[in-house]
């Protein structure tokens, strides 16, 4: 079926240009309208706005299509706050600096609209569905749950669920010139070699949804393991259905897939280093920046396929203009990725990091920044005893004796749960086809590419872990550079409060266990001796060899 699929899509692609005398003009040696321009006078509909990829791909076409006509953003109220009061807030984020200081009223683009995805029709009143309906032409699917641990039964009705009611609504939109979907790269990591194609879904998402509706949590939670099967969790599982769902449209609608793999802070745009949330690698960062995470089972050789967020939105972006240029005749999935062009492993990564934490330290850190991944399943083990719970115990033993609650032993419960949870995607690699990347980016003028890069050949991965680093310190945990000379000078500390135990442990050890025992002490001496003679013999040869 893959490769059938495949061929399909060549074919489109050779005939793309004739199927769309409108915008590219017809005659032969005429100019295609650029990304920029084919945004100008359009309406454009986003789900999942207010989200990490959503707030980058407002900002974006704000930045890079200033033309574009409006924003229309389904957002819901959420944690006391009102529709409203949650994008006012957005619009005064830091990510924002460079629309804001390029045209202050810009915020006058962005409409939002009220919907919850998770109830019938997403909510939008019978008005909005109107407003939306006359005036759409591109619609960004970029909202789902992508907790890993989400019960079926949720991250059905958001992931699959919704994105159904989403096409619905996307049929009657009287002008709709493309519906781009974000999926992920993972949707389909029960295989080891991914195409640009939309696998069987494992399950008729339709008998799915009938069969789960009349069933309560509790034998949901029982089933999901079965249902899952293959998949490690429950986002991945209903990302694949929704793909499956979305291309059930394509004779209607144009549509793209986008699946991007991990994503991760900004490269360069608006400014390299943006993220604003603990998802995939970001909290493990934080906590090993922290030295609170010391160890972690993840495969050093494996590939890191981690993708900064600005060519994910900058590739949407460019696919969403494909999609309504070239009106491919069917979905069209690109695999964002960038294992296969510019690799860079989770040993190097670990690398990077720890040395990035070292260069600019976090504030108050728990200990020195150094952690060690390892495959092995027992030495991993033995490490989350020795440098995880032990040093949480001393420490709830220390906030105890001082008349505080314990803490440490908390936060690593619910480090070893995340940890728990990513295990799966650091200790194997995948290999996956990037094949409609290429072709997209060979559609681009020269100034496209620049404008909207998504060339990961460009990469610098140290630079880029450097700042990924930065990114977390200063825009997740609010903390100042200016703070840094305080930070070292903690870490400092630290280190002689290592220094100052291991010392005393030593003497402990040789107190209680060595000095009291006549053939212990002869042990020790004779170790002691063989390493004299053992220094003495290397000093001996490296000065016969000067
Ligand atoms: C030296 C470095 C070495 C590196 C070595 C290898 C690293 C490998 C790392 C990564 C591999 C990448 C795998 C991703 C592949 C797939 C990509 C995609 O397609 S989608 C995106 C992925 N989606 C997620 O990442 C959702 C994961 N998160 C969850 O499922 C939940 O948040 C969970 C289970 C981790 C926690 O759930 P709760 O209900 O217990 O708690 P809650 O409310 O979510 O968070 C509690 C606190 O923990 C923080 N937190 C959340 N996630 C964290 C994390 N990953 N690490 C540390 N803290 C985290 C939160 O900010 C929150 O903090 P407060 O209470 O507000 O202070
Ligand atoms: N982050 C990653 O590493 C990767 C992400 N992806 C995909 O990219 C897309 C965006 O991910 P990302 O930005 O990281 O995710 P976020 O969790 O940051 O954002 C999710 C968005 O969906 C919205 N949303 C969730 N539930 C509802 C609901 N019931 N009603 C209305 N809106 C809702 C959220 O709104 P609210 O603010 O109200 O919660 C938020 O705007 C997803 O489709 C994801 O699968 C793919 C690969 C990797």
């Amino acid at each position: 079926m893959s490769t059938e699929l495949s061929e399909r899509q060549d074919l489109d692609r050779s005939g793309a240009a004739e199927e769309q005398p409108d915008i590219c003009s017809g005659a032969a040696g005429s100019r295609m309208a650029s990304v920029a321009e084919y945004y100008a006078g359009k309406s454009v509909l986003i789900t999942g706005a207010t989200g990490f990829m959503g707030k980058v791909l407002v900002e974006k076409l704000l930045w890079s299509c200033p033309e574009v006509k409006a924003l229309y953003i389904l957002v819901r109220p959420k944690a006391g706050q009102s529709m409203k009061q949650r994008v006012s807030d957005m619009m005064k984020c830091k990510l924002f600096d460079r629309v804001r200081e390029d045209n202050p009223d810009f915020h006058k683009k962005i409409i939002p609209i009220s919907s919850e995805l998770t109830q019938p029709g997403l909510s939008i009143s019978p008005e909005d569905v109107e407003k939306l309906s006359a005036c759409i032409n591109i619609v960004f699917h970029c909202a789902a749950t992508i907790r890993f641990d989400e019960p079926l039964k949720h991250a059905l009705q958001l992931n699959v669920i919704a994105t159904q009611e989403l096409l619905s609504l996307a049929q009657r939109m009287h002008h709709l010139e493309a519906f781009i979907h974000i999926s992920t790269a993972y949707a389909n990591c029960n295989r080891k070699h991914i195409d640009e194609v939309i696998y069987p879904p494992p399950v008729e998402p339709k008998k799915l949804i009938e069969s789960l509706e009349w069933m309560d949590d509790g034998i949901v939670q029982d089933i999901t393991p079965r249902l899952i099967g293959d998949r490690p969790n429950t986002y991945t599982y209903t990302k694949a259905l929704a793909e499956y769902v979305v291309q059930q449209e394509q004779d209607k609608l144009n549509i793209g897939i986008v699946r991007p793999s991990i994503v991760g802070a900004s490269w360069q745009e608006p400014f390299p280093g943006w993220i604003d949330n603990f998802n995939g690698p970001s909290g493990v960062f934080i906590a090993a920046g922290k030295g609170i995470l010391r160890t972690m089972r993840a495969n050093n050789d494996a590939v890191a396929d981690l993708i900064p967020v600005d060519m994910v939105v900058n590739l949407t972006l460019a696919a969403g203009w494909y999609t309504a240029v070239h009106r491919p005749k069917t979905t069209l999935v690109y695999n964002c990725t960038t294992g296969g062009i510019n690799p860079f492993h989770w040993g190097e990564i670990e690398h990077h990091v720890i040395s990035s934490f070292k260069r600019n330290p976090l504030e108050q850190a728990f200990r020195r920044p150094n952690a060690n991944i390892t495959s092995n399943y027992l030495i991993n083990q033995y490490w989350i005893l020795v440098s995880h719970k032990f040093p949480a115990f001393i420490y709830d033993l220390f906030l105890r004796l001082c008349g505080q609650k314990p803490q440490m032993m908390r936060i690593f419960n619910r480090l070893h749960k995340a940890i728990g949870l990513l295990e799966y995607f650091s200790s194997q690699d995948w290999e996956w086809n990037s094949e409609n990347m290429n072709m997209l980016m060979s559609q681009l003028t020269p100034e496209d590419r620049t404008a909207f890069n998504f060339d990961v050949r460009q990469l610098n991965w140290p630079e880029y872990i450097e700042n990924y680093c930065i990114g977390t310190k200063k825009y997740v945990l609010n903390e100042d550079m200016s703070d840094i000379p305080a930070a070292r000078q903690h870490l400092r500390k630290l280190r002689n409060i290592r220094y100052t135990f291991n010392t005393v442990l030593v003497v402990f050890i040789w107190r209680v266990f060595i000095a009291r025992s006549q053939m212990a002490r002869n042990i020790w001496y004779f170790v002691v001796s063989l390493c004299f003679k053992f220094l003495s013999y290397f000093r001996a040869s490296s000065t016969l060899t000067n």
